[in-house]
């Protein structure tokens, strides 16, 4: 495997030196909707997406044909606090499931035209419980940004990315916590369905951990470290090389976007590359959303994980590129154009 960021040092330059969109392309793409056989801007923010897809993809008539779903799993120590609705075997058991088809990831994936990858990491060495001390050495969190780097190719046209690991919501809410500061409450939700006192007690356990490390680094690489888990760190990694490669990316949900948080605190422009494809119900996702300064293509009550809302949003993608790529122009429907 290609080890695209062999040190912290490398991950940090790589953030501070993040390309932008081809300005030629977006412009071009831009005019094209001008010129399109509808009224200027009937098409909403279909029209925005085809003009946000193009600028990344560099070409004024982006397209969608090599579309890649990710989903990173991996395991939580965490979990031994007792901070889930689940046992830490379902992310093993998920995984298999993804394997063989039967995940809700592989139906939606399949409907929105997408090949789906998935990517266990150590499932059998869960993190270490950050409620006690750091969730990963600085060698394993490394390694881990590096997997995610490596899953994003140059020539995929657009990225779903998704996570599995039961506990995770716990280390999200720690993630947004340290990032953007406010409480462990103001960020942790019931995840796979903890209610009441079983969420009174994930909120502490979140609150005992952001206490333990408040001396550490805030640096992203850190807070991953600390408080992240090997699929969360994944997907910051596949996050980043997508920007370097052009490659557009589809974020999920609560435990999806909270990859970023540690980054786009030191680096806001971390998100430009990336649509979210919806909000979740998990509570902290809309904060989070705010946060990140996105504004979800759709909302639907959602609150799986797996890349489940992304892919599903990749079909309203899929129609905003189509309808820029095949619509016919003023001019070459005979169309008169407006007075
Ligand atoms: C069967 C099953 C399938 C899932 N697919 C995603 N998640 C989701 O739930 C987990 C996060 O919630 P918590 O922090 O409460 O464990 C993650 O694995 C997430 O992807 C699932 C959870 C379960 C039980
Ligand atoms: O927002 C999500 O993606 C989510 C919410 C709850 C559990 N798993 C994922």
């Amino acid at each position: 495997m290609t080890v695209l960021f062999p040190s912290v040092a490398a991950f940090d330059a790589a953030l501070s030196d993040l390309p932008g969109p081809d300005r030629a392309a977006q412009d071009a793409a831009a005019a094209r909707q001008g010129q399109l056989t509808k009224p200027a801007g009937s098409l909403g923010r279909l029209e925005d997406i085809a003009i946000f897809v193009a600028g990344w993809q560099g070409l004024a008539r982006p397209r969608l044909e090599q579309g890649r779903a990710i989903i990173f799993a991996g395991n939580h120590g965490v979990t031994a606090q007792g901070v889930s609705a689940f046992p830490a075997s379902v992310t093993a058991q998920m995984v298999a499931n993804f394997q063989a088809g039967g995940a809700a990831i592989n139906a939606l994936t399949g409907a929105a035209g997408l090949d789906l990858r998935v990517v266990p990491i150590d499932l059998d060495r869960p993190t270490e419980d950050f409620s006690v001390m750091p969730a990963m050495s600085v060698e394993h969190c490394l390694a881990a940004l590096n997997i995610g780097a490596a899953q994003v190719e140059p020539g995929l046209d657009l990225i779903v990315l998704g996570e599995m690991g039961i506990g995770n919501s716990t280390a999200a809410a720690a993630l947004c916590a340290r990032s953007f500061g406010e409480s462990a409450a103001a960020w942790a939700g019931p995840g796979t369905g903890v209610h009441g006192e079983g969420l009174a007690h994930k909120i502490a356990v979140i609150d005992r951990a952001l206490a333990l490390h408040r001396d550490a680094p805030l640096s992203p690489f850190e807070t991953l470290r600390h408080v992240g888990g090997r699929e969360i760190a994944a997907i910051a990694g596949a996050v980043l090389r997508a920007r370097q490669l052009g490659v557009p990316v589809v974020l999920d949900g609560f435990i999806c976007c909270a990859a970023l948080a540690p980054l786009a605190a030191h680096y806001p422009a971390i998100t430009d590359h990336c649509i979210a494809g919806h909000v979740s119900a998990e509570p902290g996702h809309a904060h989070l959303l705010a946060r990140l300064k996105l504004d979800p293509l759709l909302s639907l009550g959602m609150r799986l994980g797996e890349g489940s809302g992304a892919a599903v949003a990749t079909s309203v993608i899929r129609a905003a590129l189509a309808a820029h790529d095949e619509m016919a122009t003023f001019a070459e429907a005979s169309v008169s154009t407006s007075k």
